[in-house]
C-alpha cells in the first residue's frame, strides 16, 4: 500500500471509529466519555499470562479513557493488575484481547518497529527498575535527548525545551551529580551504588522527552517521603503547565491524592473509580468493600494471582483481601 492510500485508509477509520455509537456507561457501570479526545484509550482490554493450568488473567475486560492532560492513579492491591495496566495501556505489552489506543492509534495493529518509534517519540515509561548505565550524569541524558530530538526535529528547538525541563525538574543545581544522588532515592534492594539512578534519572530523560503521555509505576515507591512529594509535584506540574497526561500505579493513598482520579483495580477489574480524590477519602474507599464485579466467575487455570480481594462470584472482601460479607 502506498503512503497516501495508508494515510487516507487511516482517515477513514479514524472516521468510522469516531463515529461507532458507544454504550454511555462500560461494562463496569461507568460513564463512558464518548466523543470526548482521550490519549490512552482501553477497551475491554484482557492480559493473560501463560496458557493452559498457568494461565493468569492479570486484566479481565478493562475500560478506561484518559484525556489530555489529566492525572489519574490506579491502585489496587499487589497482583491486582497495575503493572500490567500500565504496560499494557504504554504498549510495552500486548493485550490479549481488545483494544488499547494512544492519540487514535491502535496499538494492536502496528507492528514492532511502528510501535517502538510511537513509544519513543510519545511515551514515557518511569519505572523502579534501572534503565539506565551506571554513572551517567543528568547533565549526559539531558544531551544524548537533545541530541536525538534536535536531530529528529530541528524547528522543535529541543535543547531550549531539555534545559527548561531539567530546571523544572529542579536539577539544575545538581546536573553534576550522579543519578542515584537526585531526589533523595533509597537504594532499593540488590541496586549497587554505581549502578543507581532510578527515578531521578528515569523522571530527567521523560522530563526532557516531553512525552505527551507519562507513566510511573510506583514512582514514590524507593524515594523517602520528601523525595516523593518532590516527584509527584514534578508530576503534577508536567500536567498543569505542559499538559501531559500522566497516569501512576501507587499503592499509598498519599500518592494517589495528587491525581484527578483514581481508578481501583481489583483482581483485573476496574472495581471503583473516585474523581477529586484526598488521602482520607482513599483511605477510606480501600477500608470498605468491594462489591463482586458483574461479570465475576472464574478466570484462570493457575494460581498466580498475590491479591485476591474482590474476587467474583462468593462474598464480599474489602481491600485487604478479608471477606466482610
Ligand atoms: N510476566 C508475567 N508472567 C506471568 N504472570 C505474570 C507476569 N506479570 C504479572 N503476572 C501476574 O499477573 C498478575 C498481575 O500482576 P501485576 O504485576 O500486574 O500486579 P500489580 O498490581 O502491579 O502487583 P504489584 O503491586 O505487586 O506490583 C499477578 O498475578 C502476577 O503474578
Amino acid at each position: 500500500m502506498g503512503r497516501r492510500t495508508e494515510r487516507r485508509t487511516r482517515r477513514r477509520a479514524g472516521r468510522a471509529e469516531r463515529s461507532t455509537p458507544r454504550g454511555p456507561y462500560d461494562a463496569m457501570g461507568f460513564p463512558l466519555d464518548a466523543g470526548e479526545p482521550a490519549t490512552v484509550r482501553l477497551e475491554g482490554v484482557r492480559k493473560v499470562y501463560g496458557e493452559g493450568d498457568a494461565a493468569v488473567t492479570a486484566l479481565d475486560g478493562v475500560t478506561a479513557h484518559f484525556a489530555p492532560g489529566t492525572f489519574t492513579a490506579v491502585m489496587g492491591l499487589s497482583g491486582s493488575g497495575k503493572s500490567t495496566f500500565l504496560r499494557c495501556a504504554a504498549g510495552l505489552d500486548r493485550a490479549s484481547a481488545g483494544t488499547v489506543s494512544l492519540e487514535g492509534r491502535d496499538l494492536g495493529a502496528m507492528n514492532e518497529t511502528a510501535l517502538t518509534k510511537l513509544r519513543r517519540d510519545r511515551v514515557g515509561f518511569l519505572s523502579e527498575r534501572f534503565t539506565l548505565p551506571p554513572a551517567l550524569t543528568v547533565e549526559r541524558i539531558t544531551e544524548r535527548i537533545t541530541e536525538r530530538t534536535t536531530a529528529q526535529d530541528p524547528d522543535r528547538n529541543a535543547e531550549r525545551g531539555a534545559d527548561r525541563n531539567v530546571e523544572r525538574a529542579g536539577l539544575t543545581a545538581r546536573v553534576w551529580h550522579l543519578p542515584v544522588q537526585l531526589l533523595g532515592g533509597r537504594q532499593p534492594t540488590g541496586a549497587s551504588a554505581a549502578g543507581g539512578g532510578g527515578a531521578g534519572a528515569d523522571l530527567a530523560r521523560a522530563l526532557a522527552a516531553r512525552p505527551a503521555v507519562l507513566f510511573a509505576d510506583e514512582p514514590t515507591g524507593t524515594l523517602d517521603t520528601r523525595a516523593g512529594a518532590e516527584l509527584l509535584a514534578l508530576l503534577r506540574q508536567a500536567v498543569d503547565e505542559e499538559g501531559q497526561t500522566v497516569i501512576i500505579a501507587t499503592r499509598e493513598p498519599d500518592a494517589a491524592s495528587c491525581a484527578d482520579r483514581v481508578l481501583f483495580l481489583v483482581d483485573g477489574r476496574i472495581a471503583d473509580e473516585m474523581k477529586a480524590p484526598t488521602s482520607e477519602k482513599i483511605a477510606d474507599r480501600m477500608t470498605r468493600p468491594w462489591h463482586p464485579a458483574p461479570h465475576a466467575g472464574p478466570r484462570r487455570g493457575g494460581s498466580g494471582r498475590k491479591g485476591q480481594a474482590g474476587q467474583g462470584g462468593e462474598g464480599v472482601q474489602d481491600a485487604a483481601g478479608r471477606a466482610v460479607a
